[in-house]
């Protein structure tokens, strides 16, 4: 028996064969088609960068997913800008610039408008809360409404949450002393964190109280390293955090323990939230506005949608998830780095002895501000922990954005990376070296070393947690 020809084996194919024939037929055309289009007459087509990253955004998800440590595609950006110089095309949609004197322009201040882009703005699960804001005056509006919460007149309230913290760290130190016991210390770092965010931020009733419990300190701590772990997946698929909320907790002990945890604190974050909203008519003057957060946005001019429970959880978990772990790893970083330079630990000790005679003792914060090394070394400990290490996109809606000789177009999500930034050898001589003598005012580099000093940010998008 001969073979068919080909159009008369195609038409016996059963009809949901030759559909399916068609649909792959139509994906990898509208694929090539998109990957050319992308490569000759897009917008960023001219910029500087590698063809494949150019034409596909699946490449960062290879790399995130598969890659390894050293191998993600934060290190890909990196040698991408030693091949290609401070602009580069990193996905089809989105420049990464390298170059600190642009940092002020991209995150400019003022009356400069800039959104957010989505797939940054959802990493952390929480698409309404300020962090997951994407439109710049919706952000505006939701910030200038809870940024008094965080004002230093708001924190220097809180002095006491601070103390009673800081002696039950004290007593976790001096415990393991007398045990003779290492210690992890980004746990307890991590712990006094968290506790006096969580009080500050949604009153007594609010505390985590893992300062008290160290399995639930080491668990929380095993949380916030799973929401990390789970950054790339979220960042491309951004539904996956508000879905994962909203299932059976059953189902997600199952999946992940750690993530549990999470999923837990968010909802316990809905019902007060849902509690504020309940007794908030019943309070008044002061009241109505300190208890916690939750009080404050209800207090606040903002529209009834922007205080409804689910927003407001998500703004109070922005919160949570943004301030412990940032506070415990650069305090874990200077307290590396203090005792690894014994010259540097030797002049602090000198000079709070001079305004603390009795380490015991207490001391205020205006007293503490004013000494000069300690200042130093706090600033050094942020630079050198150059904690943001995902870069920060944002979009120009009606500018170009002028970059050398380069005009970005508006609208493109542009980034840069802190973390790049903080130890960039070209503004930082020795940039791995712990030199807190960068920040005595003394210094003939010190205004334009400050010029660089971007931990938090700067314009609209910086932190609000920075008092
Ligand atoms: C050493 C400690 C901290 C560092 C280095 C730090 C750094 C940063 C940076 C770089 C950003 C901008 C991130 C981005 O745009 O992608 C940011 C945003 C933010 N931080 Fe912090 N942070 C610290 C502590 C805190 C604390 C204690 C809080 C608690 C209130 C906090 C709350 C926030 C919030 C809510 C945002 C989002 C602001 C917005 O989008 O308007 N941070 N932080």
């Amino acid at each position: 028996m001969g073979a068919l020809p080909f159009s008369r084996a195609w038409e016996s194919l059963p009809s949901t064969l030759i559909m399916l024939a068609w649909f792959v037929g139509l994906c990898i055309s509208y694929t090539i088609a998109l990957a050319i289009y992308r490569l000759t007459w897009h917008p960023l087509a001219q910029f500087p960068g590698p063809k494949l990253t150019a034409a596909t955004g699946w490449y960062e998800c290879f790399l995130d997913f598969f890659a390894g440590p050293g191998e993600t595609f934060a290190f890909a950006i990196e040698r991408m800008h030693e091949r290609y110089g401070p602009i580069v095309r990193i996905n089809p949609h989105e420049i990464h610039v390298s170059d600190p004197d642009f940092f002020d322009t991209l995150y400019a201040g003022g009356s400069a408008r800039r959104d957010k882009y989505p797939p940054a703005a959802h990493v952390q699960g929480t698409p309404d809360g300020i962090f997951g804001t994407i439109d710049h005056q919706t952000h505006r509006k939701r910030r200038a409404a809870i940024s008094g919460y965080f004002s230093k007149q708001s924190i220097m309230q809180d002095q006491g949450i601070v103390d009673e913290k800081i002696e039950l760290l004290c007593d976790i130190f001096s415990k393991a002393k007398r045990d003779g016991k290492e210690l992890n210390i980004r746990v307890p770092l991590l712990a006094l964190g968290t506790d006096v965010f969580c009080q500050h931020t949604l009153g007594s009733q609010g505390s985590m109280d893992l300062l008290k419990d160290w399995d639930r300190a080491v668990t929380w701590r095993k949380s916030i390293i799973a929401l990390l772990h789970w950054t790339p997946i979220v960042r491309q698929f951004s539904w996956v955090m508000p879905f994962a909320v909203e299932l059976p907790m059953w189902i997600i002990k199952a999946a992940n323990k750690e993530l549990a945890l999470v999923v837990s604190i968010f909802r316990d974050l809905r019902r007060q939230a849902a509690a504020a909203i309940a007794e908030h008519d019943s309070l008044e003057g002061d009241q109505k506005v300190r208890p916690n957060v939750f009080h404050t946005i209800l207090s606040s001019n903002l529209q009834a949608h922007d205080k409804e429970v689910k927003r407001m959880a998500q703004e109070g978990f922005a919160i949570l998830s943004a301030s412990g772990d940032t506070i415990a790893r650069s305090m874990t970083a200077a307290m590396y780095h203090i005792h690894a330079n014994p010259p540097v630990l030797k002049r602090l000790k000198e000079e709070l002895k001079q305004v603390m005679p009795d380490p015991y003792g207490k001391i205020d914060l205006a007293t503490l501000e004013a000494l000069p090394w300690l200042t130093a070394v706090l600033k050094e400990s942020l630079r050198i922990a150059a904690l943001i290490t995902t870069r920060a996109p944002l979009q120009a809606p009606t500018e170009y954005l002028k970059c050398g000789e380069w005009a970005i177009p508006p609208d493109t999500p542009v980034s840069m990376t802190l973390s790049s930034l903080m130890l960039d050898p070209k503004v930082w001589p020795e940039p791995m070296k712990f030199t807190p003598e960068r920040w005595l005012e003394s210094n003939p580099e010190y205004r334009r070393n400050m010029n660089y000093f971007v931990p938090f940010h700067r314009g609209h998008r910086n932190c609000i947690g920075i008092k």
